[in-house]
């Protein structure tokens, strides 16, 4: 008699996979269980190539993954169980694919059946076959049918948010829907210390690299195609930061003058600091709640050699525990939020943000707004900003204050108020400039 078998050894599914697809499936799986994606994309070990595939994909997935969760359902008899979620992020990674690249749809159907045995999955080849298969006959019926569903799914947004900008945006939310699905540009800060705009455009132009001079913005400069940063001119020394032609609103709007104390209340990691640094001399403190993302804002600082700030790991919300005594001139208080207003740069959003956030933020923005007004001399101002599209977050949350602080005045300053995602290619934030009465 022969011996027994030993029984055949289940395939085991692999941890850190070479694949950039199998890398964007698991940042997928991650984002919905919480993890954001700069923690949930791990790209180390891949090449180069692949790293920039994984990104694609990942973002792209993110992006339109809640419709391509429908458009999954309509290709399965039935759901995925809890044990299979690997399974079912590789399938909307594998859609979102087929729909938006141009490798031969053969291969790609062919490489995703394949990744299913490295999930461990042997079983689900033919299933992985049979669905992806099914789509591409069917593509136009099903596109269809998904496009005739709410809006939430059509356009890829969690229900909750999709009411709430109908209420607050009754004709443009549509609008809004459509430009949070739209890549975002590539856009520049030029380092006004170091190179005005015109000899950095220069300077691009001698590498090669198509730019022009942003309209939003008198520092700004949009690129056609987004660069390494390292392989920009100058980028070691100082001479251009990335950053969105409405965050780089916040410094032109606080205007800092030469000798100010100025504030920068929630800095990390620093874009708004060192812009404001950029703009003149002025005695800076930067506080953010977060020690690690304070390291951030010194190595920004260093990059463009800017002059030192003071800054602070503190709750801006406590002031006593960190504050001098000495009032400020001006105060930037670039708010958590929703960030509602940039899904376009960041749509794991999309999931990570949920209904009853926006209030608890909304109280969180109100403390720090109330305990940070008691630190501005009189006549000095205050820049509140967000990046967030809701009204409880913005013009409601202005108001209110206003109401409560008769020593607060609004001021009516050109580029303040809310910019919804799209407008002049800007990213959404809003900007609210509060003047304190008395000398
Ligand atoms: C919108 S980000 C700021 C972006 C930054 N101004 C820039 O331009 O790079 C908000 C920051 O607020 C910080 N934060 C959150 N709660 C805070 C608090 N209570 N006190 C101080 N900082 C806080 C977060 O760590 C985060 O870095």
């Amino acid at each position: 008699m022969s011996p027994a078998r030993p029984p055949a050894s289940r395939p085991k599914a692999v941890k850190s996979p070479s694949s950039p697809r199998l890398r964007a499936a698991q940042a997928l799986e991650q984002v919905w269980s919480g993890k954001s994606l700069d923690d949930a994309l791990v790209l180390e070990g891949l090449a180069p190539r692949d790293q920039a595939q994984a990104q694609w994909l990942a973002f792209g997935t993110l992006r339109w993954g809640l419709r391509l969760e429908a458009l999954l359902n309509l290709l399965l008899e039935k759901p995925f169980k809890a044990r299979e979620q690997d399974l079912k992020a590789l399938l909307i990674v594998a859609l979102y694919e087929l729909d938006a690249s141009r490798v031969p749809e053969a291969v790609t159907v062919h490489e995703y059946v394949a990744l299913t045995s490295q999930l461990g999955k042997d079983w689900a080849r033919g299933l992985a076959n049979a669905v992806l298969r099914r789509y591409l006959r069917e593509k136009t019926a099903l596109d269809a049918k998904v496009d005739a569903m709410e809006p939430a799914v059509a356009k890829a947004h969690p229900a909750w948010l999709v009411e709430m900008l109908q209420q607050a945006y009754p004709q443009h939310w549509p609008a809004i829907l459509d430009a949070n699905n739209a890549h975002p540009p590539f856009v520049l800060r030029v380092n006004a210390r170091v190179i005005s705009r015109d000899d950095y455009l220069a300077r691009l132009n001698e590498a090669g690299i198509a730019a022009r001079a942003h309209p939003a913005s008198p520092a700004g400069i949009e690129l056609d195609t987004p660069q390494a940063v390292e392989s920009l001119p100058g980028w070691q020394a100082g001479l251009a930061s990335v950053q969105d032609a409405a965050a780089q609103r916040a410094a032109i709007l606080l205007d800092p003058q030469p000798g100010e104390r100025v504030l920068d209340a929630c800095a990390a990691p620093g874009g708004k600091t060192a812009h404001l640094l950029e703009r003149a001399d002025i005695a800076l403190t930067a506080v953010d709640i977060s020690p690690a993302r304070l390291k951030r804002i010194r190595a920004t600082l260093e990059r463009l050699k800017l002059p030192t700030a003071t800054l602070i790991a503190g709750d801006a919300a406590q002031p006593d525990d960190w504050w001098d005594g000495q009032l400020f001139d001006a105060i930037l208080l670039d708010a958590p939020c929703s960030a509602t207003g940039v899904i376009r740069r960041h749509p794991d959003i999309k999931y990570l943000r949920h209904a009853e956030d926006v209030a608890a933020t909304a109280v969180l923005q109100q403390a720090l707004l109330d305990a940070l007004w008691a630190l501005l001399r009189p006549g000095g101002r205050l820049l509140y900003a967000t990046c967030s599209v809701l009204p409880a977050e913005n013009a409601a949350q202005i108001e209110a204050f206003c109401q409560q602080h008769k020593d607060a005045h609004l001021a009516s300053t050109p580029g303040s108020g809310q910019i919804l995602p799209g407008t002049e290619g800007m990213d959404g934030f809003f900007y609210a400039l509060l003047v304190r009465e008395g000398q």
